[in-house]
């Protein structure tokens, strides 16, 4: 029974333990407040972030870095992207040198424009077969709820990644194999963003066109600074970048895409913020991908329409007039 850990008890670190579990792994999910660790192993479910899903018994829930730690092949690290540094910097002295550490999260570090998978390497030194990235549509409680998915499992070294596949499949989630971290993290970072945009213009009532618009154009942006980093192009026509641009433009139980629905229905940045008790990945990584286009040269005008509600305070009514007057081009 292969042993691994999950660093962030929030809704996805909890629902992919649950996945780890049903596929015969032992896991132990560390959490940062033991008040929630004690009602987790207590209880079998975590009621802050997956009220309503029972955890399986291959599941313990701990506040101790070490503890998550000991003897763990794969340590799986989910906190909002902003918060991996720091929090990763206290965890790293308990992992082992040999254990792979994997990225289940979807966002760019503000200021460095760093995927995390590139902070994990910063931060821990550890090289690229030791470092890998799950991506694709997986809404948090859909998985959960063991419907069936699939997703993306991506590292340098494909020995490593069949190794990581192999561990997470159940019969409910069927993880495929990826070579392209890079286009794998992009993918998740930028559909976040673009499903901000379909929330907004689902908030202001409009319809398919707008949103399929919004959607193909938005991966078009996507692939564009995917070639300009490198990624291979065939990455953004699978699960991570149409998959999940898909499922979480779709999707009410999107975060981004409810955060963006409120802005669209009139709320400001602060109300739809408040409205949130979970995280909204784009809401900060869309300042972070448009800085990343801007360094690499690729226009981005969904991105920057996007950053400008958030940041700027323009209306979103104003960025779909903006987005419709640009220049036109070909496809
Ligand atoms: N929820 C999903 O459906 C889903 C699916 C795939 C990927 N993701 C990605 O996973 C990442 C995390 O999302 P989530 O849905 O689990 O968010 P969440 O808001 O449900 O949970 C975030 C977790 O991070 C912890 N945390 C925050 N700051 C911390 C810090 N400084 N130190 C330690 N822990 C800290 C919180 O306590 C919480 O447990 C995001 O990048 C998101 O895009 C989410
Ligand atoms: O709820 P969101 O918007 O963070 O999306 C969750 C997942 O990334 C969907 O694959």
């Amino acid at each position: 029974m292969a042993r691994v850990a999950v660093y962030g008890a929030g809704s996805w670190g909890t629902a992919t333990a649950v996945v780890l579990a049903d596929a015969g792994c032992r896991v132990a999910l560390w959490g940062r407040r033991p008040e929630l660790v004690r009602a987790i192993n207590t209880t079998r479910t975590n009621p802050d972030y997956l009220p309503g899903s029972v955890l399986p018994h291959a599941v313990t829930a701990t506040a101790d870095p070490a503890e998550a730690a000991d003897g763990a092949e794969v340590a799986f690290l989910c906190v909002s992207a902003q918060q991996l540094r720091g929090a990763l910097g206290t965890w790293a002295p308990a992992i082992r040198d040999d254990t792979v550490l994997v990225s289940l999260m979807k966002g760019v570090e503000l200021g460095t424009g760093l995927l995390m998978s590139q902070v994990i390497a910063e931060v821990t030194g550890a090289g690229p077969e030791r470092i890998g990235v799950v991506s694709g549509p997986n809404l948090a409680r859909e998985i959960a709820a063991r419907q069936p998915a699939a997703s993306v499992v991506a590292c340098r070294d494909l020995t490593v990644a069949a190794r990581l596949q192999e561990i997470l499949r159940t019969p409910c989630f069927r993880p495929y194999t990826n070579a392209d971290v890079i286009g794998c993290e992009l993918g998740g970072a930028v559909k976040n963003v673009i499903a901000l945009a379909v929330g907004m213009a689902d908030g202001m009532g409009l319809g398919d066109n707008t949103k399929a618009t919004l959607m193909t154009r938005g991966l078009a942006e996507t692939s564009r600074l995917g070639a300009a980093m490198g990624a291979d192009p065939r990455t953004f026509a699978g699960l991570a970048g149409m998959g999940d641009l898909i499922a979480t433009c779709a999707s009410p139980l999107s975060r981004n895409h409810t955060f963006g629905a409120n802005l669209g229905r009139g709320m400001s940045v602060a109300e739809a913020a408040a409205a949130m008790t979970q995280t909204a990945e784009g809401v900060t990584s869309c300042a972070s991908v448009l800085d990343l286009a801007k360094r690499h040269g690729v226009e981005m005008p969904i991105a920057e329409a996007v950053v400008g509600v958030i940041r700027a305070g323009v209306r979103p009514r104003t960025a779909v007039k903006e987005l419709m007057g640009r220049a036109a081009g070909s496809e």
